[in-house]
């Protein structure tokens, strides 16, 4: 999905929700839905994964040493898609009913996705560096959807070349949709937290093509 449909579907979306908002990351662009879930179903969905999916938390080799990852993660994907980054090699889970229910609902949107990444926050000491999700396997137009679960926590962008910082706040049930380009031309990072900070779990939908 190009800029252009990305733009046309997007813009679809947010015809059809009450309240929503751009995010300027240009050459790309973001939609934020803070409400694209309904009062309750953030709770019980995050809650429903903490069982259905299999967490780990493994190690990766950052400056020559072996770290555990400051998080729990879960990837589910269709059969045959294994996610390789920062040296892991993931081969997904399968989709649990509930989770493969907000593929079927972000696919009628026009945002067809094969897969998930998971990552769950225990408390404001876990956290996600400065990355973008620009891995070759995710094909030229990386989009990616982010739904938020339970604590609200920051996403911040900074531009890979020059000036230019933002952070978003993303609260339960809301939706982030990110163009291909923003992974090209931006990093982001959820920091740490000094405060004492509830449980949040989001979930990362991402596109292999074939
Ligand atoms: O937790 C978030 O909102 C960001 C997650 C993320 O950047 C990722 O899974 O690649
Ligand atoms: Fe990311």
């Amino acid at each position: 999905m190009d800029e252009a449909a990305f733009q046309a579907r997007a813009e679809a979306l947010a015809a059809n929700v009450a309240d929503q908002e751009w995010v300027d990351l240009s050459p790309g662009s973001a939609l934020l839905v803070p409400d694209w879930l309904r009062p309750g179903e953030d709770l019980a969905l995050m809650q429903s994964l903490f069982t259905r999916l299999s967490w780990e938390q493994p190690s990766i080799r950052m400056f020559g040493r072996s770290h555990p990852i400051p998080r729990r993660h879960a990837f589910v994907a269709d059969p045959g898609i294994t996610y390789r980054w920062s040296g892991l090699a993931q081969v997904g889970q399968p989709w649990p009913v509930e989770l493969f229910r907000i593929r079927q609902r972000l696919a009628k949107a026009g945002f067809c996705f094969n897969s998930v990444l998971a990552n769950h926050y225990r408390g404001g000491e876990d956290s996600m560096g400065w990355h973008a999700d620009d891995e070759r396997e995710l094909g030229d137009h990386p989009v990616i959807a982010t739904l938020s679960l339970g604590e609200p926590r920051r996403l911040s962008f900074k531009r890979r070349s020059g000036e230019g910082r933002l952070a978003l706040s993303l609260g339960k049930g809301s939706l982030l949709l990110t163009s291909g380009a923003v992974q090209h031309h931006w990093l982001h990072q959820v920091a740490k937290s000094r405060r004492q900070l509830g449980e949040r779990v989001s979930l990362t939908f991402r596109m292999f093509p074939s």
